[in-house]
C-alpha cells in the first residue's frame, strides 16, 4: 500500500478495489433501506463547530482512561466480525495495529481468529471482548472464561441484536456464511468438538445481564443502547459503561443517528458511568463533536475494516494514525488544550 490516502474515504475506495464484491458489500451494507446507515454520517454534517480563539492552548492532549484501560487517543476499535475476509492475518493484524496506536481493540465474538491467538499475536494490545449472550448460559460462561483467561479487560455485551438484521445486499449476493477454512473461533465448543453457530435470541433480558454481573468481575459495557429509559435501567443493573450504537445501521433500520441519540442518553446517565458511542465517525471533527456532546470516547467499525482490506496491519495503523492526527488538529483549531475541555457549547445544530 504505497498510494497517498489522506482520508478514510480513500481507504474505503482502496478496500473496495481489493475486496471480493460480496465481502465489500457485507462490510459496507446496512439493514433495510439503509436509512440509519446514511443518517449516522449525515448527522455529523449537520453539527457545526464553534471554535474559541486566542486561548494559548498549546498542543492538545487526547489520551483517555476508560474502565482502567489507558488509550492514547479517544478512538477505540469497535467490534466487527470476520476480519480474515479483509486480510489473511485477520484480527491478528488489527490487534497489532491497535497496540501500536496504543488504543483499545474490542474483539468481536464473531472473530475469525480465536481471542487467545489474537493476544499471542499482539501481546501489547489492550483488548476488550464483545459478547452476544447465548441462551445456553453454560456456553456463554465458557466464552466469558476464555475472554478473562486471555486477559481481556472488559466485556462489551451487545444488546441490539435479539435477531439478526436483514441486509438485502447480503441476500442478493447469497452471502450467508464464511468461506471454507474460516470459522468463528470464539464459538469453539471443545466438549462437542465443533464450532457452534452464533445465536441471536429474543429471549435475552435484563436477567441475563444480572447473571453476567455475578459471573464475572470484568466491567460490563452495554453496547447498543438507544433509549434513555434503557440507559437508566442499565445503571440499576450495575453496568460499568454505556455504549450508544445502532450497530452501524445493520440491525433495526430507522433508528436515529447515534450522535443524535447521545445528548439524551448522556443526560439520563448523569455522569454515573462513561458513555461511549459509535456510528458514522469518519473524521477527527466527528470525534470532537461526539465528545463535546458528552461521549467519553468513540469507536470506529468500518474505517478499521477499510484499513485492513487496503493494507493489512499497516493499513489499520494508518487509519488509526489519521484519526489521531485529525483529532489533535481539530482540537488545536478549536483552541482547546485537551479533550476534557470539550463541552456542548462548542457544537451548533445547523
Ligand atoms: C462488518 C461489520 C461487522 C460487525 N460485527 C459486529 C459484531 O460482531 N459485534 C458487534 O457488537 N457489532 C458489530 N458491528 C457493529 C460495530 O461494532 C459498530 O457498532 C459499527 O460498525 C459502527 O459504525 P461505523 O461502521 O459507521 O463506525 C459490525 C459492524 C460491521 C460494519
Ligand atoms: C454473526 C456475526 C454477526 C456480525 C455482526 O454483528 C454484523 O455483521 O453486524
Amino acid at each position: 500500500m504505497t498510494a497517498v490516502l489522506p482520508a478514510i474515504r480513500d481507504f474505503e475506495a482502496a478496500a473496495r478495489a481489493r475486496l471480493d464484491p460480496a465481502h465489500y458489500d457485507y462490510f459496507a451494507c446496512g439493514a433495510g433501506d439503509e436509512v440509519t446507515v446514511k443518517a449516522n454520517e449525515a448527522a455529523f454534517a449537520r453539527l457545526a463547530l464553534l471554535p474559541r480563539v486566542l486561548r494559548g492552548a498549546g498542543s492538545p492532549r487526547i489520551g483517555v482512561t476508560l474502565l482502567g484501560s489507558r488509550a492514547a487517543m479517544p478512538v477505540l476499535v469497535a467490534p466487527t466480525a470476520f476480519h480474515r475476509l479483509a486480510d489473511p492475518e485477520g484480527e491478528k493484524a488489527t490487534a497489532r495495529a491497535a497496540a501500536a496506536a496504543e488504543t483499545v481493540m474490542i474483539v468481536s465474538m464473531a472473530a475469525t481468529v480465536a481471542v487467545e491467538d489474537v493476544v499471542a499475536a499482539a501481546p501489547g494490545a489492550t483488548l476488550w471482548f464483545q459478547l452476544y449472550v447465548q441462551p445456553d448460559m453454560a456456553f456463554t460462561e465458557a466464552i466469558v472464561r476464555r475472554a478473562e483467561a486471555a486477559g481481556c479487560a472488559a466485556l462489551v455485551v451487545t444488546v441490539d441484536s435479539p435477531a439478526r438484521g436483514r441486509r438485502d445486499q447480503d441476500v442478493r449476493n447469497g452471502f450467508d456464511d464464511l468461506p471454507e477454512g474460516m470459522r468463528c473461533e470464539n464459538l469453539r465448543d471443545d466438549d462437542r468438538g465443533t464450532v457452534r453457530p452464533i445465536v441471536m435470541s429474543p429471549v435475552i433480558s435484563w436477567e441475563h445481564v444480572d447473571l453476567l454481573r455475578r459471573m464475572t468481575r470484568l466491567p460490563i459495557v452495554l453496547k447498543g443502547v438507544t433509549h434513555p429509559a434503557d440507559a437508566r435501567l442499565a445503571l440499576d443493573h450495575g453496568v460499568s459503561a454505556l455504549y450508544v450504537s445502532n450497530h452501524g445501521g445493520r440491525q433495526l433500520d430507522g433508528v436515529p443517528a447515534s450522535v443524535d441519540l447521545l445528548p439524551e442518553i448522556v443526560a439520563a446517565v448523569g455522569g454515573a458511568v462513561p458513555v461511549l458511542m459509535d456510528g458514522g465517525i469518519r473524521r477527527g471533527t466527528d470525534v470532537v463533536k461526539a465528545m463535546a456532546l458528552g461521549a467519553s470516547a468513540v469507536a470506529v467499525g468500518r474505517p478499521v475494516i477499510w484499513g485492513l482490506a487496503a493494507g493489512g496491519e499497516c493499513g489499520v495503523a494508518r487509519v488509526l494514525g489519521l484519526l489521531r492526527d485529525e483529532v489533535e488538529h481539530a482540537l488545536t483549531l478549536c483552541g482547546l488544550a485537551s479533550t476534557h475541555d470539550l463541552e456542548p457549547g462548542l457544537v451548533r445544530r445547523c
